[in-house]
């Protein structure tokens, strides 16, 4: 993972650790299971919640920040439940999908309104240290409806940061952005993480949350599928059966050949060519040409199949 250098104040540590604890948490809507028996436990540091879309990520994350009651189970910040508990909403902030700002407000103007409705005791000061803390002083005095995407989405991360809370949530914080973008906001979730908070935050690309968390938790229609270090996840989401079409000069010749080889798990031979299924991504793709090769016979096509993130995620859940 590249490591990224902190401003000093960033880097200072915060006050004590948190920590979110979810006990078999669940939540219908009317017939719909939007979340189903989830327990997690949330340290410092930056976790990636991924999932395909409609999974209950956004639901989750509501529950954890007090806004929604879990159906069944707790979900508690130190030990206090979240619902409608005034004192944990001071040590959290939210900084939920849709994208609502008044692009004639300037972020100062924004970013102290959100600190007023805390009721800070010096919301002025406040609002100074939390547009710092996501690099915008520069320009906070412009009015948001001249930033770009990125710009706007860091305003809302200083106004969710505005009281200084242990917690940050995010809901899917990179959604348009552009890679320069994405590349600031990822600085800026590191920073936040190194200094002792606990950062969720939800997305649907496993490149994106491998980038920012050590930690990920995977969840697919309304269920934890896996949790782990990222590179466990990706172990899990490779190391599944493929399936691949292949096209070649001679393609039951092939599909004798392709029998003896170990990655291979399955051949089917039909007019429209070979079906293959193989264990390991890589290895059967660097063995192929070589089996090929051998036998004389070249390879006209090859097309992985189902590879869609949701198909890798519905893996996760069956297996
Ligand atoms: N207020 C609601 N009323 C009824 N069903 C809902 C409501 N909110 C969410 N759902 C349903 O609950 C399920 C989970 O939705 P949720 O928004 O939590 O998922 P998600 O992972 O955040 O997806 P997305 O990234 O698309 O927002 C979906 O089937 C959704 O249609």
């Amino acid at each position: 993972m590249t490591t990224i250098s902190a401003s000093p104040e960033a880097a200072a540590p915060t006050a004590a650790a948190s920590t979110l604890d979810l006990a078999g948490v669940s939540r219908w809507y009317g017939n719909v299971v939007a979340v189903n028996d989830v327990t997690m436990r949330l340290g410092p540091g930056v976790t990636g919640l991924l999932g395909p879309n409609g999974a209950g990520k956004t639901t989750l994350l509501h529950m954890m920040a007090g806004f929604l009651a879990p159906s069944r189970g707790a979900v508690t910040l130190d030990g206090e439940p979240t619902w409608r508990n005034p004192g944990v909403y001071r040590r959290l902030g939210l900084v939920s999908e849709r994208e609502a700002v008044h692009s004639f407000l300037t972020a100062y103007e924004f970013v102290l309104a959100s600190a007023k409705l805390h009721r800070l005791p010096d919301p002025e000061a406040a609002a100074r240290r939390a547009i710092a803390l996501v690099e915008m002083a520069d320009a906070q005095d412009r009015r948001i409806g001249t930033y770009s995407k990125g710009m706007r989405q860091r305003t809302r991360v200083a106004a969710a940061l505005v009281h200084d809370p242990q917690v940050l949530l995010l809901d899917e914080p990179f959604n348009g952005m552009d890679p320069r973008q994405r590349l600031h906001m990822m600085q800026l979730l590191h920073r936040l993480g190194d200094a002792g908070r606990t950062i969720l935050f939800s997305s649907h690309i496993l490149e994106e949350v491998e980038q920012v968390s050590g930690t990920v938790q995977v969840m697919v229609a309304g269920r934890l599928a896996a949790s782990g270090d990222f590179r466990t996840i990706r172990r899990l989401m490779t190391n599944r059966p493929h399936v691949f079409a292949v096209r070649s000069t001679d393609d039951r010749a092939l599909a004798v050949a392709l029998m003896a080889e170990v990655s291979v798990t399955g051949v089917e031979l039909d007019r429209a060519g070979l079906t293959v299924r193989a264990g390991d991504y890589g290895a059967f793709t660097r063995a192929l040409p070589k089996i090929a090769l051998a036998h004389g016979i070249r390879v006209r096509q090859l097309t992985p199949e189902d590879e869609s993130l949701e198909s890798v995620f519905s893996y996760l859940v069956e297996a």
